[in-house]
């Protein structure tokens, strides 16, 4: 079995991914506005050598009927938050081996800023950084803050095609590697080996020299989530590691092969994305301990918050439904993921049941050795790279995980005890050889000089 990638799936918020599990009394995730807890976070992943620390991000908020629901703010389901990338600046020093992933959006910044800022980032983190491209959950309340017109999912899609392009410019064409020279007897750089980067597309325009040189990584590495069919396809031109919901082997199967066929379809290989899967687990010294332990977290949560929740992530109103309303006939255009996973499920369902997951799904409950025994299975039978830890209930989850089930995992073979194949985030994640991406990705056909292949 491969050696599986780990990180911990995480949001600068209260609560993460539709649930509510904040009043939980084991939860310090109020805390996610001080420095302390980021810190602390980061040194759990480092010292359980984790690949990396992911940061979800949204920039809207929940809206039902056109208004933001008092719920939303009692329960803190949407806000407030802070800003990843500056959560991950302020780890940097906090952390020497771990990556950092950080969710951002395509739709409400120019890609030029975008690319100085995770340049930044990617330079003072020696290559630990990583890029979660999203076109924007909560699209739909995030445009009127940012004073623009709403943007149909597939449009979101096709503009973040171009967004792509666009920094792929700045990041891989505009300063070749090698151009700084730092010689106080000589030249400080090349001007052989800077360029101007020009862009005139459909939704972008830019002409300009980059602000940053060239980075350790070039371009972070790339995360893609987004599991619409228009999401699939960046994921398989683009994407160097795809993050998938959970679900069973079969589902999980299914993702994982659509996702290797677009790469394919794109003139990549099959290996060249890396698949993790979201997982979720309550772990009890008994089977029937750690099912107490779920009930707790169960109790902890308010269904009052679904509509409310729900709403943020794909803008339906489930309330203005009858309950026998089959999934399979709303529509989307926000998260089509979460309306996607219910096709089988009625309106009814889902307000009975979507408090308790959210986005996820039902957590792996039971002892630590029947949990590793779920993730081998579900690395094997799905053919996965690796597993996004996300936390039930944040600072206890991610410890109980990293105290009673990553040993027994370590004891199986199946993860790595030691940071190893190499400096740089990519390397480590992907097997690649060098820091930066491959002759074969896209972003390498922008490259100038001797680095263009
Ligand atoms: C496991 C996981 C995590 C995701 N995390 C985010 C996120 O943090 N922010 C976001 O905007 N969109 C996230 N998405 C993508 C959304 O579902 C959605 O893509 P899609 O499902 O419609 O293709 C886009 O936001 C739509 O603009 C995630 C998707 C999955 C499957």
């Amino acid at each position: 079995m491969k050696t599986l990638k780990l990180g911990l799936f995480e949001n600068a918020q209260t609560n993460a991914g539709g649930t509510a599990t904040w009043r939980h009394q084991d939860s310090e995730r109020h805390m996610f506005d001080t420095l302390d807890y980021w810190k602390r976070v980061a040194a759990l992943c480092e010292d359980a050598k984790f690949d990396f620390l992911f940061l979800a991000d949204a920039w809207g908020w929940s809206e039902v009927r056109g208004t933001r629901p008092a719920i939303a703010t009692e329960e803190s389901l949407d806000l407030p938050r802070l800003d990843p990338a500056i959560v991950a600046a302020a780890l940097l020093s906090a952390t020497s081996e771990l990556g950092l992933v950080i969710t951002g959006s395509v739709l409400v910044e120019p890609p030029y800023s975008f690319a100085r800022r995770m340049a930044t980032l990617d330079q003072l983190s020696q290559g630990r950084l990583g890029w979660n491209i999203v076109t924007t959950g909560t699209a739909d309340t995030a445009v009127k803050a940012f004073g623009m017109d709403m943007v149909a999912h597939d449009e979101r899609y096709a503009m973040a095609e171009e967004f792509l392009e666009v920094v792929y410019k700045y990041w891989e064409g505009a300063w070749e590697p090698g151009a700084l020279e730092k010689d106080k007897h000589g030249r400080f750089a090349d001007p052989e080996r800077v360029h101007l980067v020009k862009h005139a597309g459909k939704y972008f325009r830019s002409e300009g020299y980059g602000n940053t040189a060239y980075s350790p990584q070039g371009t972070p590495v790339l995360f893609q989530a987004g599991a619409s069919p228009a999401g699939r396809r960046v994921a398989g031109r683009h994407g160097e590691c795809v993050f998938i919901g959970d679900g069973s082997v079969e589902q999980l199967a299914g993702h994982t092969s659509a996702i290797r066929a677009e790469a394919v379809n794109a003139g990549r290989g099959a290996g060249d994305v890396k698949i993790m899967s979201a997982l979720a687990c309550v772990v009890g010294a008994t089977t029937s301990d750690a099912e107490r332990r779920y009930q707790r977290i169960l109790d902890a949560q308010r269904p009052e918050v679904t509509v409310a929740s729900y709403a943020m992530f794909t803008g339906i109103d489930l309330s203005s439904y009858s309950h026998d309303t089959p999934m399979s006939e709303l529509s989307t255009e926000i998260s089509q993921t979460q309306l996607a996973r219910f096709a089988d499920k009625t309106v009814g369902d889902v307000l009975r049941d979507w408090h308790t997951h959210g986005v996820g799904a039902k957590p792996i409950v039971g002892t630590a050795e029947e949990i590793a025994d779920r993730i081998c299975t579900l690395a094997e039978g799905a053919d996965l790279d690796g597993f996004l830890l996300a936390p039930t209930v944040q600072l206890a989850s991610t410890t109980d995980f990293i105290e009673s089930v990553l040993p027994v995992l370590r004891r199986r073979g199946v993860v790595a005890t030691e940071y190893r194949d190499g400096e740089s985030l990519r390397e480590r994640l992907t097997g690649s050889a060098r820091p930066t991406l491959p002759a074969n990705h896209p972003a390498a056909g922008h490259r100038h000089g001797t680095e263009a292949n």
